[in-house]
């Protein structure tokens, strides 16, 4: 549904986006992931005709940028939109007119929306009276209000709770059922993991890995990761390249990647004469293949 092929912008002499390629298919949730000034809020601009790209193009249902291919685009941006001093209902029939629908679709848009969202009843409560988790909801229904077939959702979690978090998550994944397509920002890993059926990770405006969460596990030949505590980590690093493990840092953390399963009776094992305060085994998550990637430690190029 969605085709970004080859966009390539600068600001200046700087260059942010190179060649930068992705789809999204309907009811798809794919994520574009990357570090702050990586390229994302220029992507998602030049998507909603907000800047225009140097090079390179966007198509919608196979279709060339139009006024009729942006009404299929719905965007929540980093920041809250809507008029702080107006309804829910009334910013919802407000975007509803600035989209080109008549009173009435208006209104019945407005209730559709504030409903799916889980607002109906605060549809007579002025925004800025909204909880932070109530706000994004209502940010989430003004980018629904004209039915777009994709809605970009950038960084859409950013400051909730947790509970306010799961709640837009129920949301996200309630659009997809429904095959509206989403293109979601975060920093956060985890939300990453669990709503997206594709992901990008980008770096200095440069795609580096694309795939479902299986697929990008090639990033890392590990079965498992053990994170092992030690007051002696140069001595387990040693035991580690030893037995031919690989291992990382991240953060605080020591971990060492299992090129096949091991019960923690085994792993001990390898560390025998080692003092290890605790250990803990865990699948590859998204945060190891993202550090890997965005580091450049190991390199896979991706074909555009
Ligand atoms: N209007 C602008 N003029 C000049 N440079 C800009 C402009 N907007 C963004 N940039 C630069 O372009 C690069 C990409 O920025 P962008 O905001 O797209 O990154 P991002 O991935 O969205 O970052 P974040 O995760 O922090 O939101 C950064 O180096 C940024 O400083």
């Amino acid at each position: 549904m969605l085709e970004v092929r080859k966009i390539c912008k600068s600001y200046g002499k700087k260059q942010v986006l190179h060649d930068l390629s992705f789809a999204i298919q309907s009811g798809e949730v794919y994520g574009l992931l990357g570090p702050n000034g990586a390229g994302k809020t220029t992507m998602i601009s030049i998507l909603c005709g907000l800047i225009a790209a140097d090079r390179g193009l966007v198509t919608m249902n196979g279709q060339k940028p139009s006024v009729s291919t942006r009404s299929l685009i719905g965007v929540a941006p980093q920041d809250n939109i809507f008029y702080k001093s107006l309804t829910c209902e009334e910013n919802l029939r407000f975007f509803g007119q600035l989209y080109g629908l008549n009173n009435q679709a208006c209104q019945k848009q407005a209730h559709y929306c504030l409903e799916l969202v889980g607002l109906s009843d605060r549809a007579q409560s002025i925004a800025e009276t909204l909880s932070g988790g109530m706000q994004r909801r209502l940010s989430m229904a003004l980018a629904l209000v004209h039915q777009p077939q994709l809605v970009v959702l950038d960084e859409p979690t950013t400051g909730l709770d947790i509970e306010a978090r799961y709640e837009v998550w129920e949301l996200i994944r309630k659009l997809s059922s429904q095959d509206t397509a989403i293109l979601l920002t975060t920093h956060m890993l985890e939300e990453a993991e669990r709503l997206c059926q594709r992901i990008g990770i980008i770096k200095k405006g440069n795609l580096l890995a694309e795939g479902s969460l299986d697929e990008l596990r090639k990033y890392i030949p590990a079965q498992e990761i053990a994170i092992i505590c030690t007051p002696t980590e140069n001595l387990a690093i040693a035991r580690a390249i030893e037995l031919g493990f690989d291992y990382r840092h991240y953060g605080r953390d020591l971990a060492f990647w299992l090129p096949r399963a091991m019960e923690l009776k085994e792993i001990l094992e390898c560390f025998e004469g080692i003092k290890i305060d605790s250990i803990m085994r865990q699948p590859v998550r998204l945060e190891n293949i993202y550090v890997e990637v965005t580091q450049n430690i190991t390199s896979f190029p991706v074909n555009n």
